[in-house]
């Protein structure tokens, strides 16, 4: 059974996570594992049901950031209360560092702590108290607690003994983050960490989870920001209509849509664009402008700009712009309802 729970583990990043730490005896490579994942809710006196999820399969790498993105609706918080234990699944099975959530449910809660959207402690408590007595409610006898060192690593050693209510707000999240640690899991669940949190905030609230990945604990988030998918996240699963449409790591996802695009500006009006232009996916957004959208990793700059030299162009300016998670969402969302 693994058991090593501390998250003081080094941790490997980035997308070869799964691979690298395969090998190593008593950890298991998948933090999280989902296979055929179903929920199906009962409205209450009717016949109605709502299926949230549909035959969910997911891999979560140890020691990864993996983000579970989707619209509202799409089923993430009924994923999240499933492995929380909080919503009992219909069929299909999930395992939690190993533990499948039905047959072996304490060591399976133990793996994981949850970090709701909603602050939910007592201002009149100090932190320090409101750990303690989380760390009771999840049975830590007193010599294993390590209140302080968390408080620690959630930079709030100076506030443990002040009522939370003085907190400000990037504290009282933080403290949300102490407070699903205290027993501490190896698997840490945010869900919507930031949301409607100030970009300060957010890069704040984001160095601390960056600062507990890489001793060791695996983080499971939820966003509705792609930005804070894209920057954070190692790997990334977008889910729709309680189905799981993309699954990858966050490069590979950059890389694999149609979403850089080249623009030229044009000192003249052009009224045809040249044949040789017909290969390519190409717009003219006014007579002076035409953009082309290219792939990131098939190489077909250098023939765009090879084919507007050849055509003579008098060009006066070349932009370029990325693409990012946000173009990559809405032609896979777009893709699923059609
Ligand atoms: N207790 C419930 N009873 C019936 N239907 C429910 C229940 N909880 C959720 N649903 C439905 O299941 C679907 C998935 O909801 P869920 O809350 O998991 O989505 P979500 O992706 O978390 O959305 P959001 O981002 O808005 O929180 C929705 O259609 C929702 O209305």
């Amino acid at each position: 059974m693994p058991d090593d729970h501390s998250y003081t583990t080094a941790s490997p990043r980035k997308e070869t996570v799964a691979q690298i730490q395969k090998d190593i005896p008593g950890m298991p490579t998948y933090a999280v594992e989902l296979e055929g994942l179903t929920k199906v809710y009962q409205a209450a006196g009717t016949a109605t049901e709502k299926r949230a999820l549909s035959s969910v399969d997911l891999k979560i790498p140890r020691g990864s950031i993996f983000g579970l993105l989707g619209p509202n609706g799409a089923g993430k918080s009924t994923l999240i209360n499933i492995l929380a234990g909080l919503v009992n699944k219909t069929s299909g099975s999930a395992k939690i560092w190993g533990h499948d959530i039905k047959e072996e449910m304490r060591p399976a809660r133990m793996s994981i702590g949850v970090v709701p959207q909603e602050l939910n402690f007592d201002p009149f408590f100090t932190p320090l108290e409101l750990l303690e007595l989380q760390a009771g409610l999840y049975g830590v006898p007193k010599s294993e607690r390590r209140s302080e060192e968390i408080l620690e690593v959630m930079g709030l050693s100076d506030k443990a003994k002040t009522y939370t209510r003085s907190l400000s707000g990037g504290m009282k999240r933080r403290l949300m983050v102490a407070k699903a640690m205290v027993h501490s899991p190896p698997i840490l669940v945010l869900d919507e960490p930031t949301a409607g949190v100030d970009i300060e905030l957010r890069q704040q609230l984001w160095a601390y989870v960056r600062e507990l990945n890489k001793r060791g604990t695996t983080i499971l988030l939820t966003t509705h920001y792609l930005e804070e998918a894209e920057e954070l996240c190692d790997e990334i699963a977008i889910i729709n209509h309680g189905q799981v449409i993309a699954c990858d790591t966050t490069q590979a996802l950059l890389a694999r849509i149609e979403s850089k695009t080249l623009t030229l500006s044009l000192s003249e009006d052009l009224n045809q664009l040249p044949n040789s232009f017909t290969r390519f996916h190409v717009e003219q957004k006014t007579p002076r402008q035409i953009t082309f959208s290219y792939k990131a990793d098939d190489g077909q700059l250098a023939d765009i700009l090879k084919a507007a030299n050849d055509a003579d162009l008098n060009i006066v300016d070349i932009m370029t712009d990325q693409g990012d998670l946000e173009d990559i969402f809405l032609q896979l969302t777009r893709g699923a309802h059609s």
